[in-house]
């Protein structure tokens, strides 16, 4: 820890004058928790290369192999941003960094992800996603300036509903996994910090991101390894048969909508914990509005790969898995200006590409995220 935080400092003393970031040229100064990971990486590259101040914050858990998370660091150290080593329930070391950095913004994206791990590892969930967020928000909440938060929630929490397109204003009162209760339980929390403190919370609802440098329990990247493997894949389908279906989104077009998110936040209203007017409470989809079947996922891996699946069809577990996803993203496109613009195709054709690259024999560590940088 203490080697990490000496890190951290020499981090902060080059980026910094006396302690306080340069915020007087309207530069946004950004906590991104969970950076190591997915979509966190992508973001913070993204924020970095237009000159935003990034602090990543990540306990680099053993989910998937931590290697890759650690790769993932390592590339953007590259570009500037430090990702400390810790965890978000760690109050003395959120103290700590909201000491020396005065964010002006806390993009939120640390937790447990996975809809079907949650069926067995609930106790990671409440963990991550329901305590850690309440110690960033009282974090948050007790900071001056109090910093505007964006944070990633989760189309699962639309979980039963069977009215398509999902939209913002639908009901979320029945999520179909811990997964998702937890992310509905977030939702939840922003409001009442918003409602009591004055806090600036948006939500962002993602529908199942993928793309280079994504994560290896997903089915796009597991059916990928397996196909290239020669192992047999798992196709879920419905009680009757039915085919299963996502409305696939491609990590590029996520990166855009939490860039706009942060950049259309207002400031929150409070001062040291004390609320002084109302501040920003906002919810958005960001999907890509083209639902496809898992099987036509496979297909289109297929075609990139050059090699037939072993398809094993099954019926879905009882984990939480819902049928359908379908993101109206007619808000984010008003307010965000959102507008997803890669299809499937294009989009897995970019994940293989990576895949290639980065399994290549002995090549895994050497890969460079600024191989591919299209935003
Ligand atoms: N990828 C998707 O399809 C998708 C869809 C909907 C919502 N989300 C949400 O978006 C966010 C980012 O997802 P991702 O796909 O990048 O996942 P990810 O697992 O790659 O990234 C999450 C990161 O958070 C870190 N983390 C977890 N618990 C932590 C803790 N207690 N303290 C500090 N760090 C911690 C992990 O080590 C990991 O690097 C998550 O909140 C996830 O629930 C993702
Ligand atoms: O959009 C979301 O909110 C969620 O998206 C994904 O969850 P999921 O859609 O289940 O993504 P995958 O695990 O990649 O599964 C995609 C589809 O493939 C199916 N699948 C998965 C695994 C498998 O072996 N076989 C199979 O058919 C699933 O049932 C699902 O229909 C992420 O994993 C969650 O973290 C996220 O919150």
């Amino acid at each position: 820890m203490k080697k990490v935080l000496s890190s951290f400092l020499a981090w902060d003393a080059s980026s910094c004058t006396n302690n306080e970031c340069d915020t007087q040229r309207g530069e946004m100064v950004v906590l991104v928790t969970g950076a190591a990971g997915f979509v966190g990486s992508h973001v913070s590259l993204a924020l970095r290369e237009r000159g935003d101040g990034v602090v990543g914050l990540d306990n680099f858990n053993s989910y998937y192999p931590v290697a890759l998370k650690r790769a993932r660091a390592k590339n953007l150290l590259k570009d500037g941003v430090f990702v400390v080593d810790g965890d978000i329930n760690d109050s003395a070391l959120l103290e700590r960094l909201f000491a020396l950095v005065k964010f002006t913004h806390v993009l939120h994206l640390a937790a447990q992800a996975g809809v079907r791990y949650a069926a067995h590892n609930p106790l990671a969930y409440v963990h991550s996603n329901v305590n850690g967020f309440v110690t960033l928000l009282e974090q948050s909440k007790n900071s001056n300036p109090q910093p505007a938060i964006v944070f990633a929630s989760s189309s699962s929490v639309y979980g039963l509903n069977d009215k398509v397109p999902f939209s913002e204003g639908d009901t979320t009162d029945r999520p179909a996994s811990l997964y998702a209760a937890t992310k509905k339980a977030d939702e939840a929390l922003a409001h009442t910090y918003n409602h009591i403190y004055g806090l600036s919370i948006t939500a962002l609802r993602f529908f199942t991101v993928y793309g280079p440098w994504g994560r290896p329990d997903m089915a796009y990247f597991s059916f990928t390894r397996n196909i290239v493997e020669g192992h047999a894949i798992r196709i879920f389908q419905g009680p009757h048969g039915e085919e299963l279906a996502r409305d696939f989104t491609f990590i590029d077009d996520v990166v855009k909508g939490c860039v706009a998110s942060l950049d259309t936040a207002t400031p929150s209203t409070g001062s040291g914990g004390r609320k002084n007017t109302a501040a920003q409470h906002r919810v958005f989809n960001l999907g890509n509005t083209h639902p496809v079947k898992v099987g036509t996922l496979v297909s289109i891996l297929e075609k990139h790969l050059n090699k037939k699946a072993i398809r094993h069809i099954q019926p879905m577990p009882n984990t939480g898995d819902v049928m359908y996803t379908h993101a109206n993203v007619t808000k984010a496109r008003l307010e965000l200006g959102y507008t997803p613009t890669t299809n499937l195709e294009l989009g897995l054709k970019h994940f293989v590409k990576w895949y290639q690259n980065y399994y290549k024999s002995g090549s895994a560590h050497e890969a460079s995220m600024s191989g591919y940088k299209p935003y």
